[in-house]
C-alpha cells in the first residue's frame, strides 16, 4: 500500500536553453518558508546528484543540446523515482526543466512493466520534438516523443549526428525497453505553443489537447471527467505540470519559455485535485520554475507553492484511504 509521500529534489536545468530553472526547487522552498509553512520538513526527500557542470562544455549535438548529459541525468531520476515506488512511497518529483519527465516517466514503468500507464500533461508546449525535428535542439522539447517513442522522422528538418543518435535510444530505452505509454493515453491540457512538426504528430496520433478556452467553455469538471474517462483504461496516471501552463501575463515570466494566454492557478489546482480523486495517480512532477527570469520578485516559485500545498492536501488525504 502506498502511503507517504516522497519528494525528489531534481535541480536539474541542462535540458532548457535558458539557465535557472535548477534554482525553481529552492525558489518554491523560499515562497513555502517565507509564507510560514514547514511544507518542506514535513516530507521524506532524495537530492538527485546533477550534470549541471556539462553546462561549461562546448555543445556537441546541435539539435540534441547536451543529449548525453540530459540522458545520465534522466537515469538518475528514473532509479529515484523507481526506488520511491518499490518503497512504496509516492514520488512528488520537483525539477528544474521538463526533460527530466522522461526519467519520472520510466522510472515509474521500471518499476510496474506490466501496469498500463496514462499521462495528464499541463503545460503551454506539447513537448513532443525529436533531435529531427526540434527547432531548437533543447530536450525539454522532447520527453513526450521520447516516452513515446515516436521520431516524427516524417517530419524532419534536421541532420542528426551519430552520438546523439545513440543517447536519443538510450532515452527512448530507459526504464524498460520501448515506448512507456501509449498516444491514447495520453492527455493535454493548455498546450498553445507548438510548431509545425508538433502539430503533424498531434493530427497523425489524434493526441487529445484540452485548450484554455475548451476548458472555460464547457466547464472544467466536464473536460476532466471526460479526460479521466479516456484514461479509464489506465492502471495509474501520471500528472505532469509545468508552469507555463500558467498565463504569464497574469501570473509572472519566471519560467524559461512563457507563454500568454494559460490557466490561472485556481484552475490548475481544480485540474490537479480532480486527477488526484480518481485514485490512480502515482506521481506527479513540477517543472519549469526559474526564478532568475521572474519579473516579479519570486511570484511563479510563490505561485508554484499554493499549487504544490493544496493538491498536497488532496493528495493526502487520498493516500491515507487508500
Ligand atoms: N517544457 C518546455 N518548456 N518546453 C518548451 C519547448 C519549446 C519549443 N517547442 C522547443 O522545442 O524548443
Amino acid at each position: 500500500m502506498m502511503n507517504q509521500i516522497k519528494i525528489i529534489k531534481n535541480r536539474s536545468d541542462i535540458g532548457a536553453g535558458t539557465r535557472g530553472s535548477d534554482m525553481g526547487i529552492d525558489a518554491i522552498e523560499i515562497a513555502a518558508i517565507n509564507a510560514n509553512n514547514d511544507y518542506f520538513t514535513k516530507y521524506d526527500f532524495v537530492d538527485v546528484e546533477t550534470e549541471n557542470e556539462s553546462i561549461y562544455n562546448k555543445v556537441k549535438n546541435a539539435y540534441s543540446k547536451r543529449i548525453e548529459h540530459v540522458s545520465y541525468q534522466c537515469e538518475r531520476v528514473c532509479t529515484a523515482v523507481s526506488n520511491s515506488l518499490n518503497e512504496q512511497s509516492f514520488p512528488l518529483v520537483i525539477s528544474g526543466d521538463h526533460s527530466s519527465a522522461l526519467g519520472t516517466i520510466s522510472g515509474i514503468k521500471k518499476a510496474f512493466p506490466n501496469k498500463r500507464l496514462g499521462v495528464v500533461w499541463i503545460d503551454a508546449h506539447a513537448d513532443m520534438h525529436s533531435p529531427y525535428t526540434s527547432p531548437s535542439g533543447n530536450i525539454h522539447g522532447m520527453p513526450l516523443a521520447a516516452a513515446i517513442g515516436e521520431d516524427n522522422f516524417e517530419s524532419r528538418i534536421n541532420k542528426v549526428s551519430e552520438s546523439s543518435i545513440h543517447y536519443w535510444d538510450n532515452m527512448k530505452n530507459m526504464g524498460i525497453k520501448g515506448p512507456k505509454l501509449k498516444p491514447e493515453d495520453l492527455v493535454y491540457f493548455g498546450v498553445r505553443d507548438t510548431e509545425e512538426p508538433e502539430d503533424n504528430q498531434i493530427k497523425k496520433l489524434s493526441l487529445r489537447n484540452y485548450m484554455v478556452h475548451e476548458v472555460r467553455h464547457r466547464g472544467l469538471e466536464v473536460c476532466v471527467d471526460e479526460a479521466l474517462d479516456k484514461l479509464k483504461d489506465c492502471d495509474m496516471i501520471y500528472i505532469s505540470f509545468d508552469v507555463d501552463s500558467m498565463d504569464c501575463d497574469l501570473i509572472s515570466y519566471g519560467t524559461g519559455t512563457p507563454v500568454s494566454k494559460g490557466f490561472d492557478e485556481f484552475e490548475i489546482i481544480k485540474i490537479i485535485n480532480k486527477i488526484i480523486e480518481s485514485k490512480k495517480v502515482i506521481c506527479m512532477e513540477f517543472v519549469e520554475v526559474n526564478p532568475l527570469l521572474d519579473n516579479k520578485g519570486n511570484k511563479m516559485g510563490e505561485t508554484a507553492f499554493v499549487v504544490l500545498d493544496a493538491v498536497t492536501n488532496t493528495l493526502t488525504k487520498i493516500l491515507k484511504n487508500k
